[in-house]
């Protein structure tokens, strides 16, 4: 349980949560001087999609690519080139390819049977992951940990969105809770609601607040999706 004060930080729209996260992206990079990669793994949905064009786009030539080791949070069931597909939304971010010294990047294969597909990602996820960016859905889900579905085991596992019904795989709550640093970033008006709630009451039962309740967290928001008593 976290005892210290909750890490908030605001900023003033997404395109400044953007910028401040490819910072301190850029920050933990010049820092980290261990053998091994820095593992980061991240969430799709629309929040990151403009701090991954920064990343791919305007901030390409700033990042040491090949200290970081690139790895997925959740994926979706679909063919990597589905509108849907978190991969695919990465790969468009970054105007069609990836950086060349990227030092690794795996996918999840989102066109595969998820079972089969989630122990062959969780075998070749790396011991210990270095940092975790998370989403926050406007129902409370993380990565694809849907609020009112049972927990899956291992550190991957199938799940299904409930209100779609469609299938995902996901690394597991007790992975990400597991990890070296979390933050979530959460951008947009149509979260505001959901994060008043997460944030005001960590006991409830929505996936967000049951990491937040269980670890240290990172939040970094924007104005809008920020509740009104913290502004
Ligand atoms: O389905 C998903 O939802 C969450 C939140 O997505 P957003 O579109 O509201 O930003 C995301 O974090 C997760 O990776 C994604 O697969």
């Amino acid at each position: 349980m976290p005892s210290e004060a909750p890490n908030i930080q605001i900023c003033a729209d997404a395109d400044a949560a953007a910028l401040a996260l490819a910072e301190a992206l850029l920050a933990a990079l010049t820092a980290h001087d261990a053998s091994e990669p820095l593992s980061l793994v991240v969430s799709g949905g629309g929040t990151p999609e403009r701090l991954f064009r920064l990343l791919g786009g305007a901030w390409r030539a700033r990042i040491p690519w090949r200290k970081l080791a690139l790895y997925w949070v959740d994926e979706r069931c679909v063919a990597p080139d589905d509108p849907q597909s978190n991969h695919g939304m990465l790969l468009r971010a970054f105007g069609g390819a990836l950086p060349a010294d990227l030092a690794a990047y795996q996918r999840m294969r989102g066109e595969d049977p998820p079972q089969q597909e989630a122990a062959r990602y969780a075998a070749l996820l790396p011991p210990r992951l270095d940092w975790i960016w998370l989403g926050m859905g406007d129902d409370g889900h993380t990565a694809s940990l849907f609020p009112g579905e049972a927990a899956g085991g291992g550190r991957c596992h199938g799940a299904r969105n409930p209100l779609s019904g469609q299938a995902r795989i996901t690394l597991s709550e007790q992975e990400i809770l597991r990890a070296e640093r979390v933050t979530f970033l959460v951008t947009g008006a149509s979260k505001s609601a959901t994060l008043q709630t997460v944030l005001s009451d960590l006991q409830c039962d929505l996936p967000a607040a049951r990491i937040a309740r269980a670890r240290r967290v990172g939040w970094l928001l924007d104005a809008d999706s920020a509740p009104p008593y913290l502004q």
